[in-house]
């Protein structure tokens, strides 16, 4: 899939920007806050219908504006055009339409343009709570697998109506805390096959992606890990229904899943130095593309890598640079604050690029000379 224009109206401090965008590299530099990442965020939002920064529609509208609007021309994998509009005035809904037509269900946008991010809020994946690396699984997985976002809605749905009745100063009813039980049963079964599937086709391809990149100098690991392993996930939801209703909340499901990952058999979170904790987050993300390429009916992802560079050494960036312009990666948008080291970086891309500049919201194509 390739992004060939991007208009954007009044999202975040971008006022209006009409970009027409290389098929290769893109790259975004400018001085801190100048609106780099706000630019990239606008391809992430016409994939997921969402920012990938603020969880609040009206947050992603300029200040003082009264709407916001995005508009992406695509060339898809099969050479067809694709455009991708959504727009929001304030106080009102957001619309998204798919060649001029309105999706009922954002849902069944989801996919359709995929797209891996790298940034620097996924140090979280490393530091945060399990919920950042059960996210990642679902970003990827409902990207080709539109039962498991449905799956992952029931399961959600059963969850949150379980803890409300836990939560409840009344005895939960017996027979109707059941069936919420074993509609969790039903789902997490379906979600913990499809995310096993998912974590054992990534590892491998993580590990190698991680080997090239540290020239096989660590060693590190990737295993997933799931209450369903202790047996039928309707006995282990419902052996602790009464410590459950004293903690108010489910203490056991797919919603407690988590990641684990090492470096040399020892916790990366503990282990880890920054260069090593990025270089784990830059392979997994490498790997999740690959997957979705493989998966998401055949169709090159997007590839934004927002200041992915920093703290790395210049070998560890040499070989992302030269893994991401080889074969099997497609379109590129990259943002970086150091001219230097953009123009270092783009020595070593085969890639066709184009540099844009971003100042105080405004964003201007470098010419070529
Ligand atoms: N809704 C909004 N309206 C206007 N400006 C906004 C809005 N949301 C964010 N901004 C502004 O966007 C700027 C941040 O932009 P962005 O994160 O894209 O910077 P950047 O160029 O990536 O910087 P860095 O190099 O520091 O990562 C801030 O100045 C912030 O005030």
């Amino acid at each position: 899939m390739i992004l060939q224009k991007l208009s954007i109206l009044n999202y975040k401090n971008i006022k209006a920007a009409e970009l027409s965008l290389s098929p290769g590299m893109n790259c975004f530099i400018g001085s801190n806050g100048a609106g780099k990442t706000n630019v990239i965020d606008a391809v992430y939002y016409l994939s997921f219908c969402r920012s990938a920064l603020c969880a609040v529609d009206s947050q992603v509208m300029r200040h003082g504006e009264a709407f916001f609007m995005l508009e992406g021309s695509y060339q898809t994998d099969g050479g067809d055009p694709l455009s991708v509009y959504c727009g929001m005035k304030r106080g009102t809904k957001k619309h998204m339409k798919r060649d001029g037509k309105e999706y009922r269900r954002l849902s069944e946008h989801i996919g359709l343009v995929p797209l891996v991010s790298v940034s620097p809020a996924d140090s979280l994946l490393i530091d945060g709570g399990s919920e950042e690396r059960r996210r990642l699984m679902d970003i990827v997985i409902s990207q080709y697998d539109r039962a498991y976002l449905d799956s992952l809605g029931r399961y959600n749905k059963a969850l949150a109506q379980r803890n409300a009745m836990l939560r409840a100063d009344a005895e939960p009813d017996t027979e109707l805390i059941g069936i919420l039980e074993e509609q969790m049963a039903v789902e997490g079964e379906a979600i913990f096959a499809r995310r096993e599937a998912f974590v054992s086709e990534l590892e491998p391809v993580f590990r190698e992606f991680y080997d090239d990149i540290s020239a096989g100098h660590e060693s590190v690991g990737l295993a997933y890990e799931s209450h369903c392993r202790r047996g039928p996930l309707l006995d282990v939801i419902r052996r602790d229904r009464a410590k459950d209703r004293i903690m108010g909340y489910s203490l056991h499901g797919v919603h407690r899943d988590d990641l684990v990952f090492t470096l040399s058999g020892h916790p990366m979170k503990r282990e880890g130095s920054q260069g090593q904790s990025k270089t784990f987050v830059i392979a997994l993300k490498l790997a999740q593309f690959g997957f979705l390429r493989r998966t998401a009916s055949q169709t090159t992802p997007l590839l934004l890598l927002d200041d992915v560079f920093d703290k790395l050494d210049a070998t560890r960036v040499e070989r992302i640079v030269g893994i991401v312009s080889g074969s099997g990666f497609g379109q590129i948008f990259m943002t970086d604050t150091n001219r230097e080291h953009l123009d270092r970086i783009l020595r070593l891309c085969s890639h066709d690029y184009k540099i844009f500049h971003v100042d105080d919201g405004e964003v201007k194509e470098e010419e070529h000379v």
